[in-house]
């Protein structure tokens, strides 16, 4: 029996991948992986710990060729009955300079995280069931695709608790539902439903509870029958529209390796390595 992480029934053989304590990391067959944070008792809030795993977990999955989309979605629900996507940064844990770890150093690796989920050439899809508040609501919006449930509620807390994320949690927050609406959510702190996220712009779609993971998995399916080589460049060209020279870096990275496939880029290598001159006549200036 595969483990469960969302209620409803899951028509994916999931097989549980590496031994983490805050997260799980389930692959599939057909080119789907499953993250989630596994602290419903904290509303799945992070500490370096689990930020940590999920560094580990993205890397994981975006190094292994088979796999094509993540879902990645908090565990849930708690023994109280809660829901979480993500409730942000663990305040128990917050120490002077950031959030502290086993060894009493402060940490702010989610951004590392938040790098990495933007920049992976393959497509992270939130699946949001119940709060996704803080650094949570940061990281869900830094996914491509957000599919949230009818009982998900997304807000800001920094100016309440004391933080705030200036970078991709402002910035890019602007991008997708403007300068009024971003100064209303991080200057006012309210909660807002997931209908009120879809007319914003925050998400995709909403979905019932029990239908969540599943309608993640058809979207995904849906996405693995398009071209790779195509979504990659695509992810990075929406990236390099928002991230400046960042951007353009990661979408030039993915133009050099389809050129190091072609006959024109390997008469280089091979010239060099037999110590002549390159001959690339045969290969055209095209317009
Ligand atoms: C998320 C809530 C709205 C849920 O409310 P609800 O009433 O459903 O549940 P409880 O409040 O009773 O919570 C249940 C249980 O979980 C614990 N908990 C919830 N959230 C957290 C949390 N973030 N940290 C630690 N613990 C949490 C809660 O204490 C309860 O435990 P008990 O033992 O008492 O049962 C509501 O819980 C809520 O508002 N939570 C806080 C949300 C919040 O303020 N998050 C932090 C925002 S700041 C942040 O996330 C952040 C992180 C970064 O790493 C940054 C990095 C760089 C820049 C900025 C950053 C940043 O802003």
């Amino acid at each position: 029996m595969p483990r469960q992480v969302l209620p409803g029934i899951s028509s994916v053989d999931w097989q549980p991948c590496g031994n983490f304590t805050d997260i799980f990391l389930d692959k599939s067959k057909n080119g789907i992986a499953r993250i989630a944070i596994n602290r419903p008792s904290k509303r799945n809030a992070f500490r370096p710990q689990t930020v940590l795993e999920l560094c580990t977990a993205f890397a994981n999955v975006r190094d292994d060729k088979n796999i094509g989309v993540v879902l990645f979605t908090g565990v849930g629900p708690a023994a109280d009955g809660g829901y979480a996507f993500c409730s942000g940064g663990d305040q128990g844990v917050r120490g002077d300079g950031g959030y502290m770890d086993e060894e009493g150093v402060p940490r702010l690796n989610v951004l590392d995280l938040q790098r990495i989920i933007r920049s992976m050439p393959k497509v992270v899809i939130a699946l949001v069931a119940g709060y996704a508040i803080g650094g949570g609501q940061v990281l869900h919006l830094l996914c491509d695709l957000s599919l949230a449930s009818d009982n998900a509620i997304f807000g800001q807390t920094g100016p309440k608790v004391g933080s705030f994320d200036g970078g991709f949690g402002a910035g890019y927050l602007t991008r997708v539902v403007g300068q009024r609406k971003a100064r209303e959510i991080w200057f006012l702190c309210r909660r807002y439903s997931s209908e009120e996220a879809l007319r914003m712009g925050l998400i995709n779609a909403i979905v019932p509870l029990h239908e969540l993971e599943a309608e993640g998995v058809k979207w995904a399916k849906e996405i693995l029958k398009n071209s790779p080589t195509a979504i990659r460049c695509l992810k990075a060209a929406f990236n390099a529209e928002t991230d400046g020279l960042a951007g353009i870096q990661e979408l030039a990275g993915h133009a050099t390796h389809m050129f190091y496939r072609t006959e024109e880029s390997k008469e280089g290598r091979n010239a060099f390595l037999e110590k002549r001159s390159p001959d690339y006549s045969e290969f055209d200036w095209l317009p």
